[in-house]
């Protein structure tokens, strides 16, 4: 990784965008320019809309799941997440979250959300949340809330230099000029076409794509840009959060496997994730993440991650571990 420098949030703006979020406490001020879709993000109208059964009691149901049959992590963190925020007043914001996922979760049925006041205090709050499927928990969470408060205390690294999200293609755009190739497999092409077929509710920019056909080790670090699919809007910021907890598991913990093109995930999934709130930001506007992995090994490996808002300002820090069983990859590449 690139050597590690500090700034106070005033002093970055390293993106090359010109847009006016920040201000000195990261609260985000007015935004010139709007989100590129004007309807309503799914996540907002289904994934992250939980109903609520009773008291400290939700239910939250499915939009994408994974080829795994098993549910994305992400969207159990971003659902426990809105369960907890909903126990809590308008003044406070999570801070933190630190999740075990004990359990697969079944996308055959809908996943129940039990929240616990562990503590209310003056300034901070916290939250257990158990996600309940056929009477057994899938995973366990603390939320930890905080009230805005101000600091003399304030630096961050500084964001790495990338070219801006206009500049560089979808996923989507990437797949179609890898399926007009013309040498391409058959197995390469339905990996393609099913990456085309998934509905997941995100844009995402690789700033660095990789090639169809990838062989050679790479360092275990990617950077994409990444923004819910369509509009979450201004109302309810606190839904920004349970957004980006829903983004941040996502594309994650294969930042671990880059270092081992000989190799083909035979188990992959996310046992643990924890994530810290620094700043306000719109999930809905696009976000750098940035992803590295620190260590693998004992079939596990570790990754973290740095969401930043595109004016250079640290949204949030993301950590996970994860199993990674694995096995010999055969001659013919079967996916990007
Ligand atoms: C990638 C981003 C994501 O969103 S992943 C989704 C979120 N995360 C999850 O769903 C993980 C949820 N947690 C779990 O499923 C469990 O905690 C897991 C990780 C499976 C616990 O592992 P473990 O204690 O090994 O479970 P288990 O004994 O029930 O076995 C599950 C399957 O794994 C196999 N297994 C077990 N040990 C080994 C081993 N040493 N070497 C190879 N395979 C092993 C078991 O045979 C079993 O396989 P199968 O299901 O019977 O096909």
């Amino acid at each position: 990784m690139a050597e590690k420098q500090t700034a106070t949030t005033s002093d970055c703006d390293c993106s090359g965008s010109n847009e006016t979020l920040k201000s000195a406490d990261g609260e985000i001020s007015d935004s010139p320019k709007p989100p590129a879709q004007d309807l309503k993000s799914v996540l907002v109208t289904s994934v992250l809309s939980l109903e609520k059964l009773d008291v400290d009691l939700y239910r939250g149901t499915h939009h994408w799941v994974p080829h795994t049959q098993r549910l994305f992590g992400g969207q159990i963190v971003g659902q426990a997440l809105v369960a907890a925020a909903d126990t809590v007043g308008d003044s406070l914001h999570a801070h933190s979250l630190h999740c075990y996922f004990v359990r697969a979760g079944d996308p055959k049925v809908p996943v129940l959300y039990q929240v616990d006041h562990t503590r209310d205090g003056r300034s901070f709050a916290v939250r257990s949340v158990k996600a309940i499927q056929h009477g057994q928990p899938i995973l366990t969470c603390q939320v930890s809330f905080h009230m805005v408060q101000p600091s003399p205390l304030q630096h961050q690294f500084i964001m790495p230099m990338v070219p801006p999200p206009e500049d560089l293609l979808t996923v989507e755009e990437l797949v179609h000029l890898y399926l007009s190739k013309p040498d391409l497999t058959e197995k390469a092409k339905q990996g393609l076409n099913k990456i085309l077929a998934a509905e997941v509710p995100l844009e995402i920019k690789p700033v660095h794509p990789p090639h169809i056909y990838r062989l050679t080790a790479a360092e275990p670090k990617k950077l994409f840009w990444v923004r819910a699919g369509g509009l979450i809007g201004e109302g309810n910021m606190k839904l920004h959060r349970c957004v980006a907890a829903y983004v941040s598991d996502f594309a994650f913990l294969d930042t671990a496997m880059l270092s081992y093109p000989n190799y083909r995930a035979k188990f992959i999934a996310s046992l643990d994730h924890a994530m810290w709130f620094h700043n306000t930001f719109r999930s809905d506007e696009w976000m750098l993440y940035e992803c590295e992995s620190p260590w693998a090994g004992g079939s596990r490996g570790l990754v973290q991650g740095r969401l930043w808002r595109r004016d250079g300002v640290l949204a949030a820090s993301c950590s996970q571990e994860g199993v990674l069983r694995v096995t010999p990859v055969t001659p013919e590449p079967s996916k990007l």
